[in-house]
């Protein structure tokens, strides 16, 4: 039997109906929410996912502004947007697309997005109100991971989620928001010997690894469910995922697919966390 599948792409649009209400009440209440988008340099898949990110935004009636700089900008200069960005009133979230150009100190850039402008959820203080289960806006990634879950009525708590990959935009955020639902969680990553004997005892099996078809059947325990977070691109320009799909089909009980999977849900939770942001302005003001 194939397993279920997990359709991001259905699931973001559901939660995107209910976020476009919001944005209607809002403009009711004469505020327009407003996402700012900093593109440094011409990497062509940047391109494309900003893109896509605008073409969001537009559908649900965000407003958008895409500030583009060359590959070459100061670090000076980026900060000098930001900081203008930090002031005005019709941008209520701030996505500064990674990676960025190795003379520039991508730590310093995030640090000085305003927190109640991160929308992204990358900024220490968002990190650790995130850490501490404070209110703030979650990573998108891992946020539209959970919603995944959620959705797919899959139970967290008392479960073991096994998280492979640490980075701070994924991989360690993931952990620690299935740990608030009460799973208990194991980190891996490339230093961890023998990743398949721990991998197989997930029931909730998380590949951030930015490896294509790296997770394959010996890591999968019958039953499982698999989110398959990596966007790998092959010679041809065909998006893959971490996940050997045809391997894994049929052991998984639920699996993630690419595209169409966690991509998708990204995109949903920016937009879910840009409209929250809009709010709060309205909360502050009474
Ligand atoms: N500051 C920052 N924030 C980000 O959130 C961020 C970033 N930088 N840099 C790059 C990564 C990558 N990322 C994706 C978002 C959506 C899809 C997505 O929608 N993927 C579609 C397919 C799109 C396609 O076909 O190319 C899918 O999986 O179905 C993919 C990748 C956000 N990122």
């Amino acid at each position: 039997m194939s397993s279920a599948i997990i359709n991001g792409k259905e699931i973001g649009q559901e939660i995107r109906k209910s976020i476009a209400e919001r944005v209607q009440l809002l403009k009711e209440q004469g505020v327009t929410p407003g996402l700012a988008v900093i593109l440094v340099g011409n990497n062509p898949a940047s391109q494309t996912y900003v893109r896509n990110k605008q073409k969001s935004c537009e559908a649900i009636g965000i407003f958008s502004e895409l500030i583009q700089l060359p590959e070459d900008v100061t670090e000076e200069e980026l900060l000098v947007q930001i900081r203008s960005l930090n002031h005005r009133n019709d941008i209520h979230g701030i996505l500064v697309q990674l990676p960025l150009p190795k003379h520039i100190d991508e730590d310093k850039v995030i640090a000085t997005i305003s927190p109640d402008k991160d929308v992204d959820g990358f900024s220490p203080v968002s990190v650790g109100k995130m850490m501490l289960g404070q209110e703030t806006y979650l990573p998108c990634t891992p946020f539209g991971v959970m919603k995944l879950l959620e959705y797919s009525g899959i139970d967290i708590a008392g479960k073991h989620a096994v998280v492979v990959g640490r980075s701070h935009i994924v991989g360690k955020p993931m952990g620690q928001l299935l740990l608030q639902k009460d799973a208990t969680v194991t980190y891996t990553h490339s230093k961890t010997p023998d990743l398949p004997s721990i991998t197989k005892q997930a029931d909730i099996l998380i590949a951030a690894v930015g490896r294509a078809n790296f997770i394959t059947k010996e890591h999968v325990k019958p039953g499982a469910v698999v989110i398959d977070v990596g966007i790998n691109r092959d010679d041809h320009n065909k998006l893959t995922g971490d996940v050997d799909f045809k391997a894994v089909d049929g052991i998984a009980s639920h699996i993630t697919p690419v595209p169409g999977g966690v991509g998708p849900m990204t995109i949903t939770m920016l937009l879910y966390n840009t409209v929250q942001s809009a709010e709060n302005t309205l909360v502050q003001d009474k």
